[in-house]
């Protein structure tokens, strides 16, 4: 089989962890061309983004050597902890320092300049990835195993220059098939998650937790036979294990409700994970790193109607709700086109929008770094024209039950909505998408956990009896 393997931050929390990977794969190498997809090792990307805002604001060059001498320890510490043949171990090293100095010589410019720019974002947290590669690839090298290491965009990761939040461009499915191919049969190529390249060479990411969706493209443009996502957690599980610690792994799920988890919140995968995968009907697997015998979930194209309606529940937080209301809205042709127009302008991304038949108020849900940008676009659109009044509220959190069963499958809002009612939650705003697989609603920060457990409660997903639904 061909198989794109991703491991992210928990994985390769450190050398530890990366030598447990590198056993993993050398277990499933035999008779596998393997393509292997790194993420930084574990709080890398925080500290460098962390690192790089530091050198902006205070420009001091001493912070920047005590970061380096921070970084260099982890990553040696990792050599030796993951790495036996001592050959292999020099190479990394030297491969490993080279790097951390020109990571260094960056913060110290932007020290100078005292600016940071989207793309200088793009290439200091780049970094965490660019210096995991070489140590996973060295550990499969140390157990015999030949191996190569590429940056995302070596491999052939083309993309858009939308620093931050990168799309691959379509000449990278051709591309990474024509420079990976011809060494899958003899090596385990290593490339680095989250991070491509655009036209010009210059280093882009597509977005925090992109290396699920660097697997994905790497997995399409290969035409793998799987997808594998390794993660800390035993595959996409009914909620979020941490809030919910009965939570349990949904066996099957189909693109569509993977997807509609992802968008609302539950961070196991990247949101745009699916879509490479999609395209070429590759199945996608999740695995937990730590448990590798356990089948995780599996996530594939039909849609696998086991008789759970609602399969899992999720939370997105970070979140704020802005209303805009005016009498005069109503029957005034062309508000709601003006109202989008002027936050996609703005680069406002909404995550959910609902509006009552009076039409004299919209509501809708943007994500945190949002809210101003928003705000300040739609008072200079409006200037109390029409929109009377725009408000905002921070302390809200969107809560969402997915499953492609609740399309057609009446009572099931009534049995949210009453299970919400009689824990007393009060629910702010309500959105149902016409596909019918989620019903999402805002609460209060405060009782959103609450929320998640009172629904998880009711539905009592996968609670022992497999695939039953309870009605
Ligand atoms: N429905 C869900 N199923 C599984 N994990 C979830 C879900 N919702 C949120 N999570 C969180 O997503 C994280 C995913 O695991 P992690 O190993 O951190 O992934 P990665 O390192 O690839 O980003 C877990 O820590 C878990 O708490
Ligand atoms: N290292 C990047 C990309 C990534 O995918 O990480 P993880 O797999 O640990 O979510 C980040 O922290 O955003």
């Amino acid at each position: 089989m061909k198989i794109v393997m991703k491991f992210g931050g928990t994985s390769v929390g450190d050398g530890k962890k990366i030598r447990h990977v590198a056993q993993l794969l050398k277990r499933y190498h035999e008779g596998n061309q393997i393509v292997v997809v790194t993420s930084a090792l574990g709080g890398v990307t925080d500290r460098l983004l962390e690192n790089a805002r530091l050198a902006s604001t205070k420009g001091k060059v001493s912070l920047v050597k005590e970061f380096k001498t921070e970084l260099t320890n982890k990553h040696h510490e990792a050599i030796r902890d993951a790495i036996d043949n001592p050959n292999v171990a020099k190479e990394v090293l030297q491969i490993i320092d080279l790097r951390i100095d020109e990571l260094e010589k960056a913060l110290i410019g932007i020290c100078y300049l005292g600016e940071l720019t989207s793309r200088s974002i793009d290439y200091i947290s780049s970094y965490g990835e660019r210096l995991a590669a070489p140590i996973v690839s060295g550990a499969v090298r140390s157990l015999g195993i030949p191996s190569i290491e590429y940056t995302g965009g070596e491999a052939g990761i083309l993309t858009t220059s939308d620093y931050g939040n990168a799309r691959p461009l379509e000449r990278t499915y051709e591309l990474v098939s024509k420079r990976l191919t011809c060494r899958l049969d003899s090596h385990i190529l290593v490339v680095t998650g989250f991070i491509g390249e655009n036209e010009d060479g210059i280093v882009t990411t597509l977005g925090r937790s992109g290396s699920d969706f660097s697997a994905s493209i790497l997995g399409a443009a290969l035409k793998a036979d799987e997808i594998w996502l390794w993660k800390e957690v035993s595959g996409i599980m009914t909620t979020d294990p941490r809030i919910v610690p009965e939570a349990k792994t949904i066996p099957q799920i189909s693109y569509a409700e993977a997807m509609e988890l992802s968008y609302f919140g539950a961070n196991v995968l990247h949101p745009r994970t699916i879509e490479p995968a999609m395209r070429e009907h590759i199945p996608v697997r999740v695995k937990n790193t730590f448990d590798p015998e356990f089948s995780g979930t599996l996530v594939v194209a039909e849609k696998f109607q086991c008789k759970h309606v609602v399969k899992a529940v999720s939370l997105i937080k970070n979140v704020a709700l802005i209303n805009i209301s005016g009498a005069e809205m109503a029957g005034t042709i062309g508000t709601v086109a003006r109202v989008f127009t002027a936050l996609a302008r703005a680069g406002v991304n909404i995550v959910m929008i609902s509006q009552g038949s009076s039409e004299s108020n919209l509501s809708f849900v943007v994500s945190e770094p949002h809210v101003e940008p928003a705000l300040k676009a739609l008072h200079s659109e409006f200037n109390r024209e029409i929109v009377k009044e725009i408000t905002s509220d921070r302390n809200v959190c969107v809560v969402a039950v997915v499953g492609a069963g609740m399309a057609g499958t009446p009572g099931v809002a009534k049995r949210v909505f009453g299970a919400l009612g009689n824990s007393m939650i009060n629910i702010i705003m309500i959105s149902q998408g016409s596909s019918q697989y989620n019903i999402s609603f805002v609460v209060r920060e405060d009782d959103a956990y609450a929320a998640v457990k009172t629904l998880h409660d009711e539905f009592q997903l996968y609670n022992g009896n497999g695939i039953e639904k309870k009605l």
